[in-house]
């Protein structure tokens, strides 16, 4: 296990907490994310301030669109030189292609190039009410497969899916997991929720965790905890 499994999502509204936070925390322990309010409410000059201190940054945008446009938003990322950077695999195999195509002149410093699939607050009810009629861990596997099949580095999934995916598509295939909630912390609108533990023995690479660190009365506390019980 990496023992920079954890990215701490930074979903605040005010650049002056999200930092006092971020000083508080080591780089070596957590990586980072930002994703549309921040990134909407600060842009690339919050990304520089992250970067200044030394943290790998996850750019979370999750573009879907034709794939000139996407691929113009990749290279765009990767010219913020992110560690990663992600779009939804139901924008189609074209779309991923040409976002992957978009990062082969950043070369061994392209960001990781991850893609959505169903997004881990979302039931089998919610994929019925879109006309899916398939269960989220196999709608989930088909879109994994599509992006594989791309060429990118890895999903975005819930770590129920994790095992299945693993032994499917192989371990150098990344699983990126939101929807971590350590025990008894609250699920908030996630659905596809599981243990920070079990998700690393599931096979998850990455554990994108917010609230449960962000909102805690002790945010330090909290992530400490959850880093310590993943090294045992
Ligand atoms: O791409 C993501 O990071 C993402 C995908 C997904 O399926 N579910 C999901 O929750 N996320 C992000 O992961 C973070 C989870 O935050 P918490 O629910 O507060 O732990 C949020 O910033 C979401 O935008």
């Amino acid at each position: 296990m990496s023992t920079k499994s954890i990215v701490v999502a930074l979903d605040y509204d005010n650049a002056e907490q999200a930092l006092s936070l971020i000083d508080q925390l080591d780089p070596n322990m957590c990586r980072l994310k930002i994703g549309k309010e921040m990134f909407t409410l600060f842009g690339p000059e919050f990304v520089k301030q992250i970067h200044q201190r030394g943290f790998d940054l996850f750019l979370d945008l999750k573009f879907h669109d034709i794939p000139n446009t996407v691929a113009k938003a990749v290279a765009a990322a990767a010219q913020l030189g992110v560690w990663m950077t992600n779009v939804h695999a139901s924008g189609g195999l074209a779309m991923m292609q040409a976002a992957k195509n978009a990062l082969v002149p950043y070369g061994d410093k392209a960001p990781l190039l991850i893609a959505v699939t169903v997004l881990t607050s979302m039931s089998d009810e919610d994929l019925a009410l879109l006309g899916i009629d398939a269960p989220a861990h196999e709608h989930v596997m088909r879109l994994a497969k599509l992006t594989k099949q791309a060429g990118l580095d890895g999903v975005v999934c819930s770590a129920q899916e994790a095992e299945h995916l693993k032994s499917h598509l192989g371990q150098e295939f990344q699983l990126v997991t939101p929807g971590i909630r350590p025990e008894g912390s609250d699920a908030g609108d996630q659905h596809r929720v599981m243990t920070p533990q079990k998700a690393i023995a599931a096979g998850s690479d990455f554990l994108v965790i917010g609230r449960p660190i962000t909102k805690a009365s002790d945010p330090l506390a909290a992530l400490t905890a959850i880093y310590h019980s993943l090294q045992s």
